[in-house]
């Protein structure tokens, strides 16, 4: 029998300078209309929903097909997008076009495979040895989740429940498509003169071979036990920065997620309905030189009672992918994706110290 060596998950990533953050600055039209109503949770209406812009891209849905949008729809849409990331890195996008049952049906698988007996969510477990990081992850009672990537290019298990698999790599496709959305609308607020390079670096995401480490990972944080005391400060998700392109995150009603303002201070994403939130990832500043922030994050136990259930879609660079500055100044050094995430993985101990020598610098 070979012992499970479980990663401690608590990723840490150094606390970058954030001197360009001016919060105040934005265009605070795009901000929810959020006077209390009787849908809002109780979260909801003692937290400040109005520091983090909401972004209405139904000009730029999923549904649409890019050249019905009218061009000026979506250079305003890039605007909004670009003074957002270069300040909060954070933004809550409404009207995305994913369907409402789509994404309650991968909840409710989720639901599932986590309602397993333990032994049979252990036959997916991902070996520290196997540089994926895909499977499933149990992750003692502060959380546990199963990662996907499809397409084939590692040994993905799927769990037998019905329609598991098939809905999941939908599920993969229709996030896909918005994070397309997203770095396009990016590229443009960038002013980049070839628009779609961000595009060009993200061909994982539809031909999911070997380049592919774009992943979907189905969450959940079971609610504490009535005798256990929480310690001051004590996280669910450690502080971090997510370490692909951008994340795309639909958290439940529960509440919990945080995030650093410029002063240092953590402040509460909370939950909007009809909404997600979409987070800059580490690659941002360093193509961007810092115009684009990425900005820390982390879950505390606001939901002491209730299990917290999110999905996230942590888009990244095609693997080969050697990031450097688009401005082509040196404010970073570049990097091979495969070498950063590979580096990050084994610092917080979810690969094994050997793999530090699977790649090339
Ligand atoms: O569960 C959440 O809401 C966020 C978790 C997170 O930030 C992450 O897994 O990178
Ligand atoms: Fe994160």
């Amino acid at each position: 029998m070979t012992t499970l060596q479980v990663a401690p998950y608590n990723f840490h990533v150094p606390v970058r300078q954030m001197e360009n953050y001016h919060a105040r600055d934005l265009d605070l039209k795009h901000i929810a209309n959020v006077s209390p109503t009787a849908e809002m949770t109780a979260a909801q209406q003692h937290c400040d929903l109005s520091w983090i812009p909401v972004i209405d891209i139904k000009a730029f849905d999923i549904t649409k097909e890019e050249n019905e949008v009218d061009r000026k729809e979506m250079e305003k849409l890039a605007n909004d997008v670009f003074k957002a990331f270069s300040t909060v890195g954070f933004v809550y996008v409404k009207n995305h076009g994913i369907p409402q049952d789509q994404l309650e049906n991968i909840f409710s698988l989720a639901d599932e495979f986590f309602a397993q007996p333990q032994e049979t969510k252990d036959k997916f477990i991902r070996p520290l040895s196997d540089p994926s990081g895909i499977g499933y992850i149990p992750i003692g009672r502060e959380m546990e989740s199963f990662d996907a990537i499809p397409g084939g290019a590692y040994n993905q298990l799927w769990p037998g429940i019905p329609n598991f698999e098939k809905d999941v790599v939908e599920f993969h496709r229709t996030c896909a498509k918005l994070s397309l959305r997203m770095l396009k609308l990016i590229g443009m607020g960038l002013g980049l003169e070839d628009q779609n390079e961000l595009l060009a670096c993200h061909t994982n995401l539809v031909n999911w071979r070997d380049n592919s480490s774009t992943t979907l990972r189905l969450l959940t944080y079971p609610p504490y036990t009535e005798k256990e005391d929480l310690t001051p400060g004590q996280t669910r998700c450690g502080e971090h920065t997510d370490y692909g392109s951008i994340t795309l995150l639909f958290q439940d009603d529960i509440g919990g997620l945080e995030v650093q303002t410029v002063a240092g201070e953590y402040k509460p994403a909370t939950p909007i309905p009809d909404t997600i939130v979409v987070i800059l990832a580490d690659m941002m500043p360093r193509w961007t030189s810092d115009r684009l922030k990425a900005t820390l994050h982390r879950v505390v136990p606001s939901h002491r009672n209730n299990r917290r259930r999110s999905l996230i879609y942590f888009t990244d660079p095609d693997r080969s992918t050697i990031v450097k500055p688009l401005d082509g100044s040196d404010t970073y050094p570049p990097i091979c994706y495969t070498r950063y995430v590979t580096q990050q993985f084994v610092s917080t101990g979810i690969l094994g110290e050997d793999h530090y020598g699977d790649v090339a610098e």
